[in-house]
């Protein structure tokens, strides 16, 4: 079996416009699902849960006749926990406590400073009241996802987590339920799509209205997010999942072509890129990936992925590997080498980095303890994991004494009238103490 994966050297004419040809990424757009979206969610907005009831029907084939039944109580998240193997849901605690107690380290406390004169200034952090937490239903639901979406809003200190998840024929996703009751959701309601975006955008009588929608979905959900930020916040728009590996060539080439290949059992659109100085061993991981593919439930959409996708990077060395991976700036970067700290001292742009042979990505997918929604599509450029900042806002504390106050009308008003502002001008100079 030829899996058609590109070799690239880097030393060859146009490399990086091929790489970069490679990781261009259209997220779909496309103007009959815009105009669609644009309906389903201005009817919701117009009228609230009897749109969300008849959509609900027509795209999940679902015979709702009350708002009522949306709702999945805590009771029956308790009874879908009960379903599931114990197993299982000591995986999913296990996880839940992991991620919980990783994200306890990023909580930003509120600060303030005094100055000489009495002024103080400072940052009030405050949690979001109400987040929404979208997840997929059908084939792509994954409970782990749901843990990483909520723990950070649990940490932050949210005071309500509203999470909604479609049920396609009414068929419920007991490890989803279990995850959502573990991880300490309020609320589900299993509605979906844009409807379900555009119900938490702007409440209706069933659904609350709130802050902020987290969480993957579908192209029409994607959409919906997009419409309504500004309404609400929303987390990111992400792209196909990639993983890029850095390898010595002194792995087990096994190891390496399982890693590629649990980033490609994704989606046909995911990326699986290697990167090695030893065009042995990216022999040897071809082989491998050859041999081990047939041992893949999901083969088809591996081998789409990488037919697509996929890529192997021949280097003339590790710092040649280095500057590859921060033009990537790939979501999931694996360096499985030789000193690893050493290395990663170079790499400025990647979502999450996984140093070391033993560190496959899978381990940061389910447990490790960081957040595995990342930074796709090169974004990592300039943003984030998911996080317990994304549940926080900050408000700027200012206190000025009555010194404090003259002092900075001093400033002020030269600033304000150099804007014409004359009533800022005033009403800064009011402050100015007459016998200072
Ligand atoms: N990036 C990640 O971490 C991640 C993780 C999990 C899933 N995903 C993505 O989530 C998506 C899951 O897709 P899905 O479809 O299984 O579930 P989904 O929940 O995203 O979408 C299902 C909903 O789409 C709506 N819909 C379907 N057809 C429609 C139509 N013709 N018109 C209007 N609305 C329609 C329906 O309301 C339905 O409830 C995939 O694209 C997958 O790649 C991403
Ligand atoms: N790798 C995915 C996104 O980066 C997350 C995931 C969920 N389940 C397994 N993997
Ligand atoms: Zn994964």
């Amino acid at each position: 079996m030829n899996l058609n994966i590109r070799a690239f050297s880097s030393s060859s004419d146009g490399f990086r416009s091929e790489l970069e040809s490679l990781l261009a990424w259209d997220s779909v757009s496309d103007a009959g699902v815009q105009k669609a979206v644009a309906d389903i969610v201005e009817q919701v907005r117009l009228n609230g849960d009897q749109a969300v009831i008849e959509f609900t029907n027509r795209f999940d084939r679902r015979n709702v006749a009350s708002s009522s039944e949306l709702e999945i109580t805590r009771e029956e998240l308790a009874l879908a926990k009960g379903r599931v193997s114990a197993e299982l849901v000591t995986s999913l605690e296990a996880a839940a406590k992991r991620v919980h107690d990783y994200h306890e380290r990023q909580k930003q406390p509120s600060w303030q400073y005094q100055e000489n004169d009495g002024t103080v200034l400072g940052q009030k952090v405050t949690p979001l009241d109400r987040v929404g937490v979208y997840v997929p239903g059908g084939k792509a639901a994954y409970p782990s996802s749901v843990l990483m979406n909520v723990m950070p809003a649990k940490v932050a200190g949210v005071g309500e987590i509203i999470m909604v998840v479609p049920t396609p024929d009414g068929l419920v996703n007991d490890i989803v339920l279990a995850a959502a009751y573990i991880a300490g959701v309020d609320r589900v309601f299993t509605i979906g799509g844009a409807q379900a975006v555009a119900a938490l955008a702007y409440g209706t009588a069933t659904i609350p209205k709130v802050d902020k929608i987290v969480g993957p979905g579908n192209i029409y959900v994607a959409t919906a997010k997009k419409m309504v930020f500004g309404v609400v916040g929303i987390d990111m728009i992400a792209g196909p999942s990639e993983i890029l590996v850095v390898c010595d060539g002194k792995t087990d080439p096994d190891w390496i072509a399982m890693d590629l290949f649990s980033q490609a059992e994704h989606d046909e659109d995911a990326q699986s890129i290697l990167i090695s100085p030893d065009m042995a061993f990216l022999k040897e991981v071809k082989a491998s990936m050859e041999r081990l593919i047939e041992t893949q439930s999901r083969k088809d959409i591996i081998k789409a992925s990488l037919e697509g996708r996929g890529a192997f990077i021949h280097v003339e060395n590790m710092d040649e590997a280095m500057d590859i991976a921060n033009i990537v700036a790939a979501e999931h970067l694996e360096l499985s080498i030789d000193e690893p700290e050493k290395w990663v001292e170079k790499i400025r742009h990647a979502g999450a980095i996984f140093m070391g042979r033993h560190t496959p990505e899978a381990l940061g997918d389910y447990c490790a303890g960081p957040n595995h929604v990342l930074p796709t599509s090169g974004t990592a450029r300039f943003s984030s994991p998911l996080g317990v900042y994304d549940f926080q806002k900050r408000s700027s504390l200012i206190y000025c004494s009555p010194e404090g106050a003259s002092a900075l009308a001093k400033i002020a008003s030269p600033l304000a009238r150099g804007e014409s502002l004359e009533a800022h001008a005033m009403s800064a100079e009011y402050r100015i103490l007459k016998s200072l």
